[in-house]
């Protein structure tokens, strides 16, 4: 017992710089052991307490307790056996090791693996999660999967959930002939007031948060483009790990033509993935790319042909999805490193000023009112 404690240790000492849990998950964690449905186990029980002990009161302080006394003799041993480890460091060991017993416990509640489970109730937007897979899937197909205001905060807490859930990564994906058209243009004028000040407003803070999410969702994220994307469904993808699309698929971000500007942190992804000269043309000019003009340029992983599309790409993620999750979450923070993520954010946060502005100008308003009264399509 005390190795298998000492090798939690030295783990938790080696994933310290990779990974943080606040109070509040801690909190959480603590909440969790209470209602779970199956006995972890002796063994777990006690690691569980040694780490409380030593993320609530630090190092093992309290005298060797009798050597007949074996019950709390076993679990002075292993809190004992953290040494010096910082509470911060139990304190994220603790979650993780509650969030590991997680899938078992719940598990038998939810039948047979393989089993879908529809995660949230939404029409617009449908998560579930199965085979280690969180999908989230756009889902309008009758308006292009356009994004409306709602939606943003919908996906922003499917994220979120998806975050702290047992599965081993997320994957977006649209339902219908679209991956999606984007902003719903609609969002402008269905403001309760009608006021477009108060959209603008409200709309830049919605944004900020939805990007905000992305740059720090941990797991790989995953998007499975099954057919044309347009605005932020494309430079979101730059926030994206790994990108599969359809020959069907287009990439098109149309700013200027709406009187807008460049928004999910593309004005710095795009010009680093693809070099400044093809992210010009894409962000200033609104030139739309082909499945294979965007895996040239490195934004797409690789292009599938529409067909099969399904079938290959889902297998070949739920073979990924059985690899060691915490591995590749910490492969995944080496890759985004804490300073590139505090790059993003502040990129995200002027991206979204702007805009804010740019959405009460008149060559976006212009835009707008294009569309909807039908002058305009792409
Ligand atoms: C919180 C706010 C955050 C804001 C973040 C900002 C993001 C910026 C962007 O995303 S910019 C991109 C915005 N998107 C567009 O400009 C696309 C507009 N749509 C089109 O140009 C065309 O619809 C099309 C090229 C995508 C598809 O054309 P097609 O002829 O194939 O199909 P229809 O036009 O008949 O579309 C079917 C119905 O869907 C509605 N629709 C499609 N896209 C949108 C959209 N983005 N917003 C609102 N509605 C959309 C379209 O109006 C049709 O509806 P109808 O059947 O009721 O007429």
């Amino acid at each position: 017992l005390l190795q298998v404690v000492r090798f939690l240790a030295a783990r938790v000492h080696l994933g310290r710089a990779t990974m943080r849990a606040s109070q509040k998950d801690f909190d959480n964690a603590v909440k969790q052991v209470k209602l779970l449905k199956e006995d972890p186990g002796n063994e777990v029980k006690v690691k569980l307490y040694a780490l409380y002990k030593q993320a609530t009161e630090g190092s093992c302080n309290v005298p060797k307790p009798g050597v007949f006394d074996f019950i709390n003799k076993v679990k002075w041993d292993a809190w004992n056996a953290l040494g010096s480890l910082p509470k911060e460091t139990a304190r994220q060991n603790y979650v993780d090791l509650v969030s590991s017993l997680i899938p078992s416990s719940e598990a038998s509640s939810r039948g047979e693996p393989g089993t879908q489970e529809k995660l949230l109730a939404s029409e617009d937007v449908v998560v579930t999660s199965e085979d280690g897979i969180t999908k989230i899937v756009f889902n309008r197909p009758t308006k292009k999967n356009a994004i409306t205001t709602q939606m943003y905060q919908e996906i922003t807490q499917a994220l979120k959930t998806a975050s702290k859930d047992n599965s081993a990564m997320t994957v977006f994906t649209g339902n219908g002939d679209y991956y999606s058209s984007g902003n719903d243009l609609t969002n402008f004028t269905s403001t309760p007031s009608g006021n477009i000040e108060e959209f603008a407003k409200r709309g830049a803070d919605i944004l900020r948060d939805f990007v905000d999410t992305f740059i720090d969702f941990p797991k790989p994220l995953v998007a499975v483009v099954n057919g044309p994307a347009v605005g932020i469904s494309v430079t979101t993808l730059g926030l994206f790990d790994v990108v599969y699309a359809s020959d069907k698929a287009t990439f098109h971000t149309p700013f200027s033509h709406l009187g807008q500007t460049p928004e999910a942190c593309s004005s710095y992804t795009f010009p680093k993935i693809m070099g400044p000269a093809k992210a010009n043309e894409m962000l200033i000019f609104g030139k739309k790319l082909t499945a294979g003009e965007a895996y040239a340029q490195g934004l797409v992983t690789e292009v599938f042909p529409d067909s099969t599309l399904q079938k290959e790409v889902w297998a070949r993620l739920k073979a990924y999805a059985k690899l060691p999750p915490n591995a590749m979450r910490i492969s995944k923070s080496l890759i985004k490193s804490s300073s590139e993520r505090e790059k993003l954010h502040a990129v995200n946060a002027e991206e979204c000023t702007t805009l804010q502005a740019r959405w009460l100008s008149e060559e976006c308003i212009g835009a707008v009112t294009s569309f909807m009264s039908r002058k305009a399509k792409l």
